[in-house]
């Protein structure tokens, strides 16, 4: 992807996008050993491409679609806004999709292809009563849609922050310039020396939590939490967005302050991006990775600028995920002395 951008000189690119499918082709990659944006699509997978863009379309779209019945039990008689109904419809050419990647898998894959679903179904050779094909589908649809939007949402919260705050931008250049050079790529083992990197990271994942209200619990037994009775059943959200801008917390809240995280570490117990516990989220690692890995690359090769003199909107899309309002389209410019190494 970044190729096929160095060729052009300065240009609009939608970040959005672009980000989108980046996460989406990392994600498959690792699930399925193939990609479906770009350049690399075999001609025979072009059915199966036009059908997974689809799918995930809708996925993502429904998902979003505020579920009025959850709040509001008897509006589940009245299928509000035909979700259950859409959602059925889907559910059956997800499963059609996954029947044929397994299907796949089956004639091509080896288990040490390193791809999770070969070795899903390496496990269900072993142990066939677990590891059924109902459960291999459940597990990557899961996969699916945990690993693609939560980090493409928050590359484009940072690159927005970054935009706005050009300064940021150039301390992130100079510190990859120094510590990683211009003879290769940032690599995940440079991460670590990347601090500034780093931080900015932590401040875009505190300003803009992807999932601001995590999600939702049931109290399995009658509780007391901080003084008041939450009886059994009840469903009980953690708002982190609020957590995570609470001037008894952080200093500034609403400020863009990456360095208020230099050589701090209780902040891990102050933010809630990626839930804490048992049901916290399990990618927290690899995501960490990704973001430092996708920002870092695509400052060290090119000159970014937002469009026009206006700040770039921050305005945010409430669903049950938090998106910007407005797809991020950036001016970039390929840096002359870097692109080589591509
Ligand atoms: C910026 C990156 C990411 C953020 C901010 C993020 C955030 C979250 C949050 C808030 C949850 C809900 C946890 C809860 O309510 O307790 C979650 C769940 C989950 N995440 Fe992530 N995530 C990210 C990346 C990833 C990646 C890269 C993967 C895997 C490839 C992943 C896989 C999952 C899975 C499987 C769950 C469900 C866990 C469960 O229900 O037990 N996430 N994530």
């Amino acid at each position: 992807m970044c190729r096929q951008i160095s060729y052009q000189s300065s240009h609009e690119v939608n970040l959005k996008s672009w980000f989108r499918n980046l996460l989406s082709n990392i994600t498959t990659m690792a699930i399925m050993g193939k990609r479906y944006y770009g350049d690399h699509i075999n001609v025979g997978d072009l059915k199966q491409v036009s059908v997974f863009h689809d799918m995930m379309d809708q996925v993502f779209k429904l998902m979003h679609q505020p579920k009025f019945g959850d709040f509001l039990p008897v509006l589940r008689w009245f299928d509000y806004g035909s979700l259950h109904k859409k959602l059925s419809g889907l559910m059956k050419r997800v499963d059609k999709f996954l029947e044929e990647v397994i299907e796949e898998r089956r004639r091509i894959g080896s288990c040490d292809s390193g791809i999770l679903v070969d070795k899903l179904l390496a496990l269900q050779q072993d142990e066939p009563e677990v590891y059924t094909d109902q459960i291999i589908k459940g597990f990557i649809l899961t996969i699916l849609i945990s690993g693609i939007e939560t980090p493409y949402l928050t590359l484009e919260w940072s690159m927005s922050l970054l935009l706005n705050n050009p300064k940021a931008m150039e301390t992130i250049k100079n510190e990859i310039n120094n510590n990683v050079g211009f003879n290769s790529l940032v690599q995940e083992s440079d991460l670590d020396k990347l601090s500034y990197l780093q931080n900015v990271i932590n401040e875009s994942l505190r300003l803009y939590p992807t999932l601001p209200l995590l999600l939702s619990r049931e109290a399995s037994e009658d509780i007391t939490i901080g003084g008041y009775l939450v009886p059994r059943g009840t469903m009980l959200m953690v708002n982190a967005w609020a957590i995570h801008r609470d001037p008894v917390l952080w200093d500034q809240p609403d400020m863009f302050i990456p360095e208020r995280f230099y050589g701090r570490v209780d902040y891990k117990y102050k933010m809630l991006t990626f839930s804490v516990g048992r049901r916290g989220c399990p990618g927290n690692n690899l995501g960490y990775r990704i973001l430092g890995l996708a920002l870092g690359t695509i400052i060290q090769l090119f000159e970014w600028k937002k469009i026009g003199m206006e700040e770039v909107d921050m305005t945010a899309f409430y669903g049950l995920s938090m998106a910007k309002l407005k797809p991020l389209v950036a001016l970039c410019k390929p840096r002359a002395n870097i692109t080589h190494i591509l």
